[in-house]
């Protein structure tokens, strides 16, 4: 589990993140959701190590990550997996090189251990044979699912997902989507994503976290959200006519009612 408590952040005079305190759960997505320039990329600047905080803890597994000795971060760091916007692969290595990269930074593993490891990932995620491809002959996807292996082939306790969807078709979303939540419920990874994709909110969100210019605004689930009467989230979440009926509707399954509506009495 990652606790964040009182997190402070400004750049010069100018605050960005406002005394933030939240829980992120292990086999649980984690999602991180606002509009542009809410805060969500600090926030996960923060959380991985790149931007210290003014105030506040960080708290992995209850140790302070602001306090950690340069050692005790190398370690943490190994703890964790990150899958970057547009993937982040090195277009002059393979795929297998690429998925070995953590192996050859990390590890003094043989060339034959660490390619066993690479073949496994790479089949967990479904590219069985695209070993020596390069980045320029797979489709989107198949990057996200490369970078999604490498991202996990040091067996990582907490995977960081940075907009998991941007440029993908909402099929080729999905597969992702499933395959992030399966992989954090099989390895019971603390997983957070930031994303802007209102499906991955209403598919995976296990535990949402919605930041408002620099705050925390509101904190659920994916079921909390159809209930939820806070006026920011909903015009952030249910931004057109077409998404609020889908809520309308959501809620009519859960509930057997509209909003607004009575229950029925024949129940
Ligand atoms: N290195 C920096 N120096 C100064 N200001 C920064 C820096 N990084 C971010 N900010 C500011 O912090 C605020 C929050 O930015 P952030 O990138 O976290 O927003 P975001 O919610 O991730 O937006 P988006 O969805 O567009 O990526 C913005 O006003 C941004 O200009």
């Amino acid at each position: 589990m990652i606790k964040l408590q009182n997190i402070k952040k400004s750049f010069g005079d100018r605050t960005v993140l406002y005394d933030i305190s939240a829980e992120f759960l292990p086999g649980k997505c984690n999602l991180i959701i606002g509009s542009s320039g809410s805060g969500k990329t600090v926030l996960m600047k923060l959380l991985v190590g790149l931007f210290t905080p003014d105030s506040g803890q960080i708290l992995y597994h209850g140790d302070d990550m602001v306090q950690m000795s340069r050692e005790e971060r190398k370690e943490l760091r190994q703890q964790i997996g990150m899958l970057f916007q547009g993937s982040a692969l090195f277009d002059s290595m393979t795929v297998e090189q690429n998925v070995m990269f953590p192996l050859d930074m990390f590890t003094k593993d043989s060339y034959a251990t660490k390619l066993k490891r690479v073949n496994e990932v790479l089949d967990r995620v479904n590219l069985k044979d695209t070993n020596k491809k390069y980045p320029a002959e797979i489709s989107g996807g198949m990057k996200k699912r490369v970078g999604i292996a490498r991202a996990i082939v040091l067996n990582p306790q907490y995977l960081f997902c940075d907009e998991p969807n941007s440029g993908l078709d909402p099929q080729t979303s999905m597969v992702i989507d499933k395959l992030i939540k399966d992989l954090t419920v099989e390895f019971n990874t603390t997983t957070i994503i930031n994303t802007h994709d209102m499906n991955s909110v209403m598919e995976i969100g296990d535990n949402i976290l919605y930041m408002y210019q620099g705050y925390k605004q509101w904190t659920g689930t994916k079921e909390d959200i159809i209930f939820s009467t806070d006026e920011k989230l909903n015009s952030f979440i249910f931004a057109s006519e077409f998404l609020q009926d889908a809520k309308n509707m959501r809620m009519l399954e859960m509930t057997g009612k509209y909003p607004g509506q009575t229950p029925p009495t024949n129940a």
